[in-house]
């Protein structure tokens, strides 16, 4: 495959002196969702205004299509549509306008034909003579999404497109998000959610303190993320972990009265029986033992936490 957006060294220092991305490698290819998870303030939205042009990188170099993003701004701007988080609409504008006047702005020809195609795609055609004061919040997002289509962009930005959106829009926004790349659309996206990008990326990638910790294939990522714990109250406490079940990476808590043992969900063995039975041979009783699933936040906090140390 061929990536349709490289991005080698990229660094951004504000004019404060704030250091917003510290030197982001990453190739996109043509076709994928990519979905950046990372907490606030982490660098998604400075990323995505530097691939789109808004914001001027202070290093490195990002190309998409081809297209340099500073040398070539026109050429690159056009290969590109971007949703911004929050919704700018004109309140008594009628829908298909808005989408036709989105791309008049790139200095493309009228394409009714276009238009109409991307109003079908969103399901927006039976609305588009509504105005957008009359659309559901869902619908607002959905003519967001038609307007940076507009101008048959190859590479479509969603920056937090499910941000305080309820669960049913928010399924029926990975559902529009499945179609656009079934039309052959190159899809990045911000999120907090990770069940969002668990739900529609083909890869993904964390972004903490302006540094990208990972990008790896989403099934790789959940195998290596689906992790339980598993927690055994002891009888009696104990100082140190036996030496004899050094090999589990159990963790003591609770001043001695309780081990914790990790284990993935996804691997073959899980290790639990041999390591009750070498427990009991280790001579330690048992009084309590809880298995707890580690939430998806959570994961996700341990590896930024792990990215950081
Ligand atoms: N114009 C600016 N001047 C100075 N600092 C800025 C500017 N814009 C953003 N920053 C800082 O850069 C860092 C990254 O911000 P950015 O908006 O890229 O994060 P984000 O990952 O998109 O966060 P969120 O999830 O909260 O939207 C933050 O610390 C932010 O305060």
């Amino acid at each position: 495959m061929t990536a349709i957006v490289e991005i080698r060294g990229l660094r951004k220092t504000y004019d404060d002196g704030f250091e917003a991305l510290k030197g982001i490698d990453l190739s996109i290819e043509q076709g994928e969702i990519l979905a950046l998870l990372g907490p606030n303030g982490a660098g998604k939205t400075t990323l995505i205004s530097s691939i789109c042009g808004i914001t001027v990188p202070t290093g490195g170099t990002v190309s998409v299509g081809g297209h340099d993003v500073v040398r070539d701004y026109r050429g690159a701007r056009a290969m590109i549509g971007l949703v911004p988080q929050e919704i700018t609409l004109e309140p008594f504008e009628k829908v298909i306008r808005t989408v036709r006047f989105s791309r008049g702005l790139f200095g493309k020809a009228p394409d009714e034909a276009h238009v109409e195609k991307v109003l079908r795609t969103l399901s927006l055609w039976d609305k588009r003579n509504a105005r957008v004061i009359e659309l559901s919040g869902g619908m607002k997002r959905r003519v967001l999404i038609a307007k940076a289509l507009s101008h048959e962009p190859r590479v479509l930005f969603l920056d937090e497109p499910t941000a305080g959106v309820d669960v049913e829009l928010r399924k029926d926004m990975w559902a529009t998000v499945a179609d656009l790349k079934a039309a052959g659309v190159t899809i990045i996206l911000t999120t907090h959610y990770i069940e969002e990008a668990e739900a529609i990326a083909d890869r993904i990638g964390v972004i903490n303190d302006g540094q990208l910790l990972l990008v790896e294939e989403k099934a790789a990522l959940m195998q290596r993320l689906g992790r339980k714990d598993l927690r055994i109250e002891l009888q009696h406490p104990i100082d140190a972990v036996p030496e004899m079940l050094s090999h589990y990476g159990l963790v003591l808590e609770d001043g001695g009265m309780a081990l914790t043992y990790t284990y993935d969900t996804q691997g073959e063995r899980t290790g639990i029986t041999q390591l009750l039975s070498d427990l009991s041979g280790a001579g330690l009783v048992l009084r309590d033992i809880q298995t707890r699933q580690s939430s998806l936040e959570e994961i996700f906090v341990g590896l930024v936490k792990e990215g950081t140390a």
